[in-house]
């Protein structure tokens, strides 16, 4: 299989890392995207992921039970970086080298993010997990790799998720919802479609830097969309 990118932006969803637990990091599910994103490696491809933190802390959960919101989502950024560790903790025992590299300071844990230094490390060969988004509140993960996928010069932001694509509405709720099999970005955000906020569909778009949307759970879904085959949806300029 021959790969049509030569970098890639992955984007977890922290929720998805809980698998069918009610919290926390789910081992199996962990250990099926270490292969995956291995296979994908061995192809030459490198790789950048980011980290969501939703299985353990929300910012808005916080928010909605009286936190104040930039404390609470400190803490989501906080979340990430745990996750990313765990991450991390898997690849090396499936003898892949990852590296960690975090928007807030914690240098006794991680490096701290370093764009000339993850480059580095991406060109040889290392994969780079970048944790506690933007650093800044009000932001999300997926702003966050829609920055990182920018600054590392990927040729696409891959953002990995529950679902297998974007529906015309949250499939979770509507069951009528149907697939889009692309979408440009100015449709995305005028329809108002939940599954990526608005900020990060915007620096995308300015970027010219596509998404494609897809499931976390398929089997071999990251290789055929490093492949550059039909899988999920892909959104566009
Ligand atoms: N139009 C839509 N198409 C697809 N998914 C959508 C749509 N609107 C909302 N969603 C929801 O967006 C979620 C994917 O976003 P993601 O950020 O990965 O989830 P999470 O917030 O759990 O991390 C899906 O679980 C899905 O229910
Ligand atoms: O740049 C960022 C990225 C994340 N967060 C916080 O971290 C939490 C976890 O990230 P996110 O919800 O994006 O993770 P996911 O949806 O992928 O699980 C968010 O709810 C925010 O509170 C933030 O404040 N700034």
């Amino acid at each position: 299989m021959a790969a049509a990118y030569k970098r890639i932006l992955l984007k977890l969803s922290g929720e998805a890392l809980m698998g069918d637990d009610a919290y926390g990091i789910n081992q199996s599910v962990v250990s099926g995207i270490v292969a995956d994103v291995a296979a994908v490696a061995a192809l030459g491809v490198e790789v950048g992921i980011v980290i969501g933190g939703g299985n353990i802390f929300r910012g808005m959960a916080g928010a909605a039970s009286g936190m104040d919101r930039a404390t609470a989502d400190y803490m989501g950024m906080l979340a990430t970086i745990m996750n990313a560790m765990a991450l991390a903790d898997a690849f090396g025992h499936a003898g892949v080298v990852a590296r960690v590299q975090s928007a807030l300071r914690v240098d006794q844990v991680v490096e701290p993010y370093i764009r000339g230094k993850a480059i580095r490390y991406l060109e040889e060969g290392r994969i780079v997990i970048f944790a506690a988004g933007t650093g800044n509140p009000f932001f999300t993960t997926d702003t966050a790799a829609a920055l990182r996928g920018s600054e590392i010069g990927a040729q696409i932001v891959l953002k990995a998720t529950k679902v297998d694509g974007i529906y015309t509405a949250d499939p979770k709720k509507d069951p009528t919802a149907t697939r889009y099999t692309t979408l440009s970005f100015d449709e995305a955000i005028a329809r108002n479609l939940q599954v990526m906020d608005a900020t990060a569909f915007a620096l995308c778009r300015d970027q010219k830097l596509p998404i494609k949307v897809f499931s976390l759970f398929k089997s071999g879904a990251l290789q055929r969309v490093v492949a550059g085959e039909d899988e999920g949806t892909l959104v566009h300029v």
